[in-house]
């Protein structure tokens, strides 16, 4: 990829986009034209994939451009239906790729297994001597899973919590094995899952207790992805408001979502703007990854925000973000859906660990898209300018008409449905 810049993108036609994503990442018109336009997942793999298929249901893919991570060019493929986040995004990575781009970095990619043990007869007891077995326990799971082992991955770690000892607690006690597993470039789910099953008969006899839930953890605080980017104030100047108005306001709004959950919790989910729709377009478990994003925000005690925003020592803007980012390049539908497949060689991403920093790089740019426009001009501005379009189809605007109404509704301040819906009326007549 030569540069993820592409200026004006947006004012090109879909089919024009298309042509010019040909030229820059070296696709086949066919294999671009078959993903996007013939129908991208059929009926025929949709049926395969869950349960009761009637049909498919589609998405917009946008890009968003002008992603520098950790030097690299990047054009992010995004499956999202609310309008102006991938405009937002990009809005955000040119300011930022300016500033030398965002700087990002992950743990290893370490997934955790829990095993429920109830009924122990002694449950010390039964702690030690699944910490004397540990790696009779270790080499079983590894057992059950031997590919993963191959691939350079697999577990490599064990601990043992005994839950509610306390005499007044209100649930009875319980012991949890956790079982660490490094499953390279796979969510690992199912890997996981194998292991734990596979373990769980050699747990029982071990404890004298009874097994009862063999699974994945999705709070995956040992599998993180973390993204910053530093940002001289007169890159961030918009309209009447100087770069250090906006640095401040962006400031005061992280300030904000630290101190407030009812904030916090709309913070949050503008950083899941940008989150989500990568996660969605490469065929991730984004249940998972909402899942995990939220318990990480949580893990203080109180729930703040997934990003930190404050000002340097030189007066810049600093923006970091940390989460946990169980996504893969391989396994559940990365593979199998076509547009996922595709989204990840627009991206040209290597490895799971690469793919999770791209996430939270966008995730950190979202979330100072959506802070600096509420800290300046409103999210009514930009947001409903673009949503205006959606507004006109719901009230029945066609073809032409879509951008004619969509205008109209800018032009007049009022855009809302019930108004569309009379421009409408009056656009026929
Ligand atoms: C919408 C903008 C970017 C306009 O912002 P602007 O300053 O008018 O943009 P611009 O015209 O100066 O263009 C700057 C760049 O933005 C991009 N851009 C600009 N326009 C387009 C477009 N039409 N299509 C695609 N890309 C676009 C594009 O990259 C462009 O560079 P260029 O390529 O022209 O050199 C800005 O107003 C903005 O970022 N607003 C925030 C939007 C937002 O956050 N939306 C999320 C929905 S609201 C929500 O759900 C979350 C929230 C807000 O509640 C979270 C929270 O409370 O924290
Ligand atoms: N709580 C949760 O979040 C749960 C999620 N799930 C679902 O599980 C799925 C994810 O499970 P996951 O185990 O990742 O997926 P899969 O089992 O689909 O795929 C993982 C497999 O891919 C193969 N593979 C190929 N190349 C690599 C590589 N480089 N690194 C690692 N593995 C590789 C391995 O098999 P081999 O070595 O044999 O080739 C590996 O076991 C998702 O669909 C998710 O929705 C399921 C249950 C619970």
């Amino acid at each position: 990829m030569k540069s993820s810049r592409i200026p004006g993108f947006y004012n090109l036609s879909v089919e024009q986009r298309r042509d010019l994503l040909k030229n820059v990442l070296d696709f086949s018109s066919e294999d671009l034209d078959d993903l996007c336009i013939n129908q991208p997942l059929s009926t025929e793999t949709a049926d395969k994939m869950i349960e009761n298929v009637i049909g498919t249901f589609q998405l917009p893919l946008g890009l968003g451009l002008n992603f520098l991570v950790n030097g690299k060019e990047y054009v992010i493929p995004m499956a999202i239906e609310e309008a102006s986040v991938v405009a937002s995004a990009s809005h955000i990575a040119k300011i930022v790729r300016s500033a030398g781009g965002f700087q990002t970095n992950a743990t290893e990619r370490i997934m955790i297994g829990q095993i429920q043990v109830i009924g122990c007869p002694n449950y010390q007891v039964a702690k030690q001597d699944l910490l004397d077995q540990k790696e009779s326990l270790i080499k079983a799971a590894n057992a059950a899973y031997p590919s993963i082992v191959n691939r350079g991955g697999g577990a490599g770690d064990l601990d043992i919590r005994i839950l509610n000892e306390e005499s007044n607690s209100k649930y009875g006690q319980m012991l949890v094995l956790h079982i660490y597993v490094d499953t390279r470039d796979a969510m690992g789910a199912n890997i996981i899952n194998t292991m734990v099953e596979a373990i769980a008969p050699i747990v029982e006899e071990i404890t004298k207790g009874k097994v009862y839930l063999r699974i994945l953890s999705n709070f995956a605080d040992k599998c993180l992805a973390r993204a910053r980017c530093v940002i001289p104030p007169d890159l961030l100047a918009t309209g009447d408001y100087s770069g250090e108005e906006v640095r401040d306001g962006v400031v005061h709004a992280y300030e904000f979502a630290e101190s407030d959950p009812y904030r916090a919790v709309t913070h949050n989910k503008g950083i899941m703007n940008g989150i989500d729709p990568v996660v969605i377009a490469t065929g991730n478990d984004w249940r998972a990854v909402e899942a995990g994003a939220h318990a990480y925000a949580s893990r203080h005690g109180s729930y703040g925000s997934m990003t930190k925003w404050f000002k340097d020592e030189n007066g810049n803007l600093v923006g970091e973000i940390e989460l946990p980012m169980s996504v893969g390049t391989v396994g559940g539908a990365t593979r199998v859906h076509p547009l996922a497949k595709l989204s990840l060689s627009i991206m040209d991403i290597k490895s799971a660990k690469e793919l999770a920093q791209v996430i939270v790089a966008v995730g950190l740019a979202q979330n100072l898209g959506a802070l600096k426009a509420l800290a300046t001009d409103g999210i009514q501005k930009g947001h409903m300018a673009l949503h205006s379009r959606s507004v006109a189809i719901a009230a029945g605007a066609s073809g032409e008409m879509i951008d004619i109404i969509a205008e109209k509704l800018i032009e007049q301040k009022e855009i809302r449905v019930g108004k569309a819906k009379e421009l409408v009326e009056m656009y026929k007549k």
